[in-house]
């Protein structure tokens, strides 16, 4: 895959949703074929970031439906059950709609999305699966992780889902986990590698570069100053936002992805601002993006972020930055729908 390709995958680029049959406490989408209340082979679970464990899952439960003849669905819970049932951030390596559209993109033909709420999580294992599985979605082999917890605060497992479908005929395969480096590969794993900064380890646990998504605001306007125009970009409190610091990045806006020099986090040389932001030197931009949705694309931590004690200092660190993206990442944007590269706008 060359470096255009693995933007445009990293951030999901042309994957899209259709229309939901809405069914009142879950929605359910129509992929590649027609699924709603057919036979077909299922997987269950959150699916946050869409790694390469559940891509793993996905893989054998493909062949199992392709082996039946029959659709493959994925059965997911929107928002996370984290965000519902536990105060606290969240640290979402994906949100609720790019984790349906790395679903889609990844290939299942349909998806069932239960809407979470606390009522849901009362449910036992088997009020779940005889009332909102099993109606929607008439499963004749149901694949998990061997971790997969079901009902009331996950407490029922892949025994209770193995002896549900004994009583009504659906195979259960729960499988051994995927690892990598003799731990487990897991959503709680990269999320913590992201908040020590480690953004090559989560690549490799994700199968794809991690991004975030934000809207561009105005910023303190001192960057120009500088011969650094930077876009202050907002971030979602929910989100996994990788450990405050300086990285190479590439910063998507529609099919337009520039490399780019971010600073992640409070800028400790001036006052500090509320709510999490990043700062983005794009490379190859002029113009403005004020009030545009970005993705900001996480390749390579860089360094700390420091209070410097001269301006001179900051500028002379923040160069030898933008130098190392330009060096290694390139100069000018790249169109993700053509894979061309563009001339500077
Ligand atoms: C690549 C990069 C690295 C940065 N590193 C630091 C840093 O280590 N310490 C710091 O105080 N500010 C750092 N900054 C933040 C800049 O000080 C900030 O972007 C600049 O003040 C422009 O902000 P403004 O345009 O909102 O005024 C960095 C910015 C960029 C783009
Ligand atoms: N490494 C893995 N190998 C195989 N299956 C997995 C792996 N990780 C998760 N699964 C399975 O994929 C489905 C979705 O996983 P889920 O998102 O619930 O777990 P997770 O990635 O371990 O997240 P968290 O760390 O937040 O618990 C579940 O059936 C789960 O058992």
């Amino acid at each position: 895959m060359n470096k255009v390709e693995r933007i445009a995958q990293s951030v999901l680029f042309g994957s899209q949703l259709p229309t939901p049959l809405e069914l009142g406490d879950a929605d359910f989408y129509t992929l590649h074929s027609d699924c709603f209340k057919q036979p077909c082979v299922c997987v269950l679970g959150v699916f946050d970031g869409l790694h390469e464990g559940h891509q793993g899952l996905l893989a054998i439960a493909k062949k199992d439906a392709e082996a039946r003849k029959v659709p493959l669905v994925a059965v997911t819970f929107l928002p996370d059950p984290v965000e519902v049932l536990f105060d606290g951030s969240p640290q979402r390596l994906l949100s609720g709609e790019d984790r349906l559209r790395a679903l889609a993109a990844w290939g299942v033909d349909g998806i069932l999305v239960h809407h979470f709420t606390r009522e849901f999580a009362a449910l036992s294992g088997t009020q779940y699966v005889e009332s909102k599985l099993l109606p929607c979605v008439p499963a004749v082999s149901v694949h998990v992780g061997s971790d997969f917890g079901l009902g009331a605060q996950g407490a029922e497992g892949s025994a209770l889902l193995a002896a549900l479908g004994r009583q009504h005929g659906f195979e259960v395969h729960a499988h051994e986990l995927f690892c990598s480096g003799g731990e487990k590969i897991s959503a709680t794993r990269i999320r913590n590698l992201l908040g020590q900064g480690r953004v090559e380890d989560a690549a490799s646990l994700l199968g794809r570069w991690h991004f975030v998504s934000g809207v561009v605001k105005h910023g303190r306007g001192q960057g120009t100053g500088f011969g650094f125009p930077t876009a202050n970009v907002a971030l979602d409190v929910r989100d996994c936002i990788p450990q405050d610091g300086v990285y190479a990045c590439y910063v998507v806006h529609g099919a337009t992805a520039w490399p780019a020099a971010v600073n992640v986090g409070k800028a400790p040389s001036f006052e500090s601002q509320t709510g999490p932001l990043l700062e983005a030197n794009l490379l190859g931009f002029s113009g403005n993006l004020y009030g545009s949705q970005v993705q900001t694309v996480f390749v390579k931590r860089l360094r700390e972020s420091k209070k410097f004690d001269s301006l001179q200092d900051l500028k002379q660190a923040v160069r030898g930055n933008i130098d190392w993206v330009a060096q290694n990442l390139g100069t000018t944007s790249y169109n993700l729908e053509s894979g061309e590269v563009e001339d500077d706008n």
